[in-house]
């Protein structure tokens, strides 16, 4: 039976008078792809953050492999396997794109603080092992020819895809995705979908937060849809394009075009 990765149970969240969210809930079973979606203002980056337990939630619970966030330090959950990237690309100055890449590694290098002190055998094995991943890596994402460029003079788009590699760098059983494509060209955006669902193909749990309508409804398999802090509609994208409720959200806003 498929394990449920991420759950929301009547997630809730205010902010003095402001309610973000409003008893959301849902599951993300693991191995699925599943992208929140909703007008501005919905909720979205709320949940995300309740997620990952920047936010406590004001009542209700999300939870990771059965396991409550509001319980665990951020150090525990990275190390149960989430990992995040943010809105805007967070790439490191100072260092080319495979070094990038290789940050991401830190959680995982496998080996012994004394052990790499006095390098041992173990600790250039481990060393080895890591800088493969990493090119393996830069390949899938299409950056292999860029990796010894510095990551800050790359163009937008791989920036981003570089930080999607230096989180899947991090084997992340549970990878939660803060708007991938904003600001990409739709050359870029087709490629950040290739990689998705490369991603989603190593059984790796996806939950995105995007504005992108054609590449939620190209690639989710499930749609959760916001409205006020209010989850309105989860399903499938073909549930979702039909879903009253959804189309009243985005129609309300002027957004309809982009659910079509
Ligand atoms: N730290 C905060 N303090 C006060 N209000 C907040 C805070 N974070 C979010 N809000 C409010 O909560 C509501 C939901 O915001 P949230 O950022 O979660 O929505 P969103 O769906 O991510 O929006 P967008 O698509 O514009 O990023 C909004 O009314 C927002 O102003």
């Amino acid at each position: 039976m498929t394990r449920i990765a991420l759950e929301a149970l009547r997630l809730s969240k205010s902010f003095g008078g402001v309610q973000a969210v409003r008893e959301a809930s849902f599951s993300v079973p693991e191995g699925s792809l599943c992208a929140l979606i909703g007008p501005n203002g919905a909720g979205k980056s709320s949940i995300f953050n309740l997620i990952t337990a920047v936010y406590s939630p004001s009542s209700g619970e999300a939870k990771l492999f059965g396991e409550s966030l509001s319980v665990l330090s951020p150090a525990r959950i990275a190390s149960l396997g989430l990992v995040r990237t943010f809105q805007s690309a967070r790439v490191f100055p100072g260092m080319d794109s495979r070094q990038n890449v290789l940050a991401g590694a830190w959680m995982h290098s496998g080996s012994p603080a004394l052990a790499q002190f006095l390098w041992l055998p173990s600790a250039r094995r481990a060393e080895r092992e890591l800088a493969a991943r990493a090119d393996a890596l830069l390949e899938l994402g299409g950056l292999a020819p860029y990796r010894n460029v510095a990551a800050t003079d790359l163009p937008m788009g791989a920036q981003k895809t570089l930080e999607v590699l230096r989180a899947l760098m991090a084997r992340p059983k549970v990878l939660l995705l803060d708007e991938p494509a904003a600001g990409l060209n739709d050359t870029e955006t087709a490629d950040l979908c290739g990689l998705l669902l490369a991603v989603r193909a190593t059984g790796v749990t996806v939950l995105i937060v995007e504005h992108n309508m054609s590449l939620v409804m190209s690639i989710a398999d499930q749609v959760v849809v916001l409205d006020a802090g209010l989850v309105v509609a989860d399903g499938s994208p073909s549930d979702i394009r039909r879903n009253q409720r959804v189309i009243e959200a985005y129609v309300g806003r002027n957004e309809e075009v982009a659910l079509a």
